[in-house]
């Protein structure tokens, strides 16, 4: 069936999902503190990824000083999760946005839940490599307060970086079970110094080309 049945705009809809069909798509996963945006900044200038950082595309939401802003402020301060379509919706106009020029998209901070996960599969399409940027609690910990005393994050305080954590393990963690399934997850140490851990990333972004 040829697309001359459907209205101008069903037609432009089509045409944006096809723009995403092919693209090389990580997601990083990891901790609150493991390293993940460290990490994101070395791939860009290696291999001229495009960085999606779902929680800077929330910040940014919270910047503008929107309605929707206000709501997703008040959740991201206690460390909860924002609704799933939310999020989604998000992450899948910023890759619109870079269709043209994008070598490939670094997800990072998502998913959160397997249904994240899922959803993602669903509407944009599936991960070829899920980067499992592993650090012990306390080293997040660690990090996280020292961040705390410059990023001006309103999540980087002590209790809120408790509940992030908590949430990391309980929601986030069994991503990397699900995903494991299909062979795509590698692990990587990130207790280790910044450019070693580059090392190890490097050899998985190389395995996909
Ligand atoms: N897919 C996502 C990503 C982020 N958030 C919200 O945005 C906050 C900050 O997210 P992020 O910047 O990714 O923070 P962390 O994962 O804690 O990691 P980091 O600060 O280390 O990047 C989260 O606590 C959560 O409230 C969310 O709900 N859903
Ligand atoms: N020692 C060490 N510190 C790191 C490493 N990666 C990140 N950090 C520090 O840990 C903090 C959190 O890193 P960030 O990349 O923001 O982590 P994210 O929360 O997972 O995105 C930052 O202040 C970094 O300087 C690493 O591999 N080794
Ligand atoms: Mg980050």
């Amino acid at each position: 069936m040829g697309l001359g049945c459907l209205s101008k705009s069903a037609v432009a809809v089509l045409k944006t999902d096809d723009k995403l069909k092919d693209a090389k798509i990580v997601f990083v996963v990891g901790g609150p503190g493991s390293g993940k945006g460290t990490q994101c900044e070395k791939i860009v200038a290696k291999y001229g990824y495009t960085h999606l950082s779902s929680g800077d595309l929330l910040r940014a939401e919270v910047a503008s000083g929107s309605e929707r802003g206000k709501q997703l402020q008040a959740t991201m301060q206690k460390g909860e999760l924002v609704p799933l379509d939310t999020v989604l919706e998000m992450i899948k106009e910023a890759m619109i946005a870079k269709a043209d020029v994008s070598k490939g998209y670094l997800i990072d901070g998502y998913p959160r839940e397997v249904k994240q996960g899922e959803e993602f599969e669903k509407k944009i399409g599936a991960p070829a490599l899920l980067l499992y940027v592993d650090a012990k609690a306390e080293t997040m910990v660690k990090r996280l307060m020292k961040r705390g005393e410059t990023s001006g994050r309103a999540d980087d305080n002590e209790e809120t970086i408790k509940k992030r954590l908590d949430l990391y393990y309980k929601a986030t963690e069994p991503v990397i079970a699900y995903y494991e399934k299909s062979g795509i997850v590698r692990k990587i140490n990130s207790e280790l110094p910044v450019d070693e851990v580059f090392a190890i990333v490097e050899k998985a972004i190389d395995e996909l080309k």
